[in-house]
């Protein structure tokens, strides 16, 4: 099957606070969502290439792409108001393919490593729905509602999610459909969605690392650059 990135790129950044979104953002020698493009477009197990882009940031991406002729990229579609909109916008791109692995990426998440991605494509390939994690050094607390403890989970059973979140297309497309017809639908990610809406789906863990950060505030740019300029 093939196996395509979807490089989600469709958010504002509010959190950032800059004019630009994040992920035209500079990092070492280029912008943030460059590093991602290449991640995947040097990647020889990845086929093929969809950016899901914010509405107003057609031109910029285009003009990006083809500067460096990145040959993979097949689609650049307008995202939607939440990230799971985006999602789906590359979901109903594939319906008349379907024979499909769909491998969904923060494109805010510039530093995701060959080894990642072919853990990832190697658990997608013996059947399994897959998740990137990483263990938490900090004990993390559930509080209620007022704001006190609830619990405290065990933390060996605790992981930090980042991206890839990877699906066949099948599984994906069926988990979305149910997740649809839920007037309450919320979602902050792919893995929540079939968790929620396909329970008996498995979705198997594959290691991340501390290097595949997620920028998020300014503060992140720092530590990126500092990753960047180990790479
Ligand atoms: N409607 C949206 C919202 C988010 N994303 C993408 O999902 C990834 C993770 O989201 P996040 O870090 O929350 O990005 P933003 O939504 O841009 O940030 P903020 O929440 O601070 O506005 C980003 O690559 C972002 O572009 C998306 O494709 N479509
Ligand atoms: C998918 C994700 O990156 C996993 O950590 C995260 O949930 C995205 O959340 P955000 O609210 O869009 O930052």
């Amino acid at each position: 099957m093939k196996k395509v990135a979807v490089l989600l790129a469709g958010g504002s950044g509010k959190r950032m606070g800059s004019a630009l979104p994040k992920q035209f953002l500079t990092i070492g020698d280029k912008p943030i969502i460059q590093h991602s493009i290449e991640a995947f477009e040097k990647h020889d197990n990845i086929d093929e290439i969809c950016i899901v882009i914010h509405a107003d940031y057609h031109s910029e991406i285009n003009e990006l792409i083809s500067k460096y002729n990145y040959s993979k990229v097949r689609y650049v579609l307008s995202g939607g108001k939440e990230r799971s909109d985006s999602s789906l916008a590359a979901i109903n791109a594939y319906e008349r393919e379907q024979n499909v692995y769909l491998i969904f990426h923060d494109a805010v998440r510039p530093f995701v490593s060959s080894r990642i991605i072919n853990d990832v494509i190697s658990e997608l390939q013996s059947g399994k729905s897959v998740a990137v994690a990483i263990p938490t050094t900090d004990t993390i607390f559930c509080l209620t509602q007022d704001e006190t403890i609830e619990s405290v989970p065990n933390r060996n059973l605790l992981r930090r999610a980042q991206t890839p979140q990877a699906f066949s297309y099948k599984v994906i497309k069926r988990a979305y459909d149910i997740a649809m017809a839920d007037e309450n639908f919320v979602a902050t990610d792919d893995c929540g969605v079939v968790l929620k809406y396909l329970p008996k789906e498995a979705i198997h863990i594959v290691e991340g690392d501390e290097s595949n950060i997620k920028i998020t505030f300014e503060q992140d740019l720092l530590q990126g650059a500092q990753i960047a300029d180990k790479k």
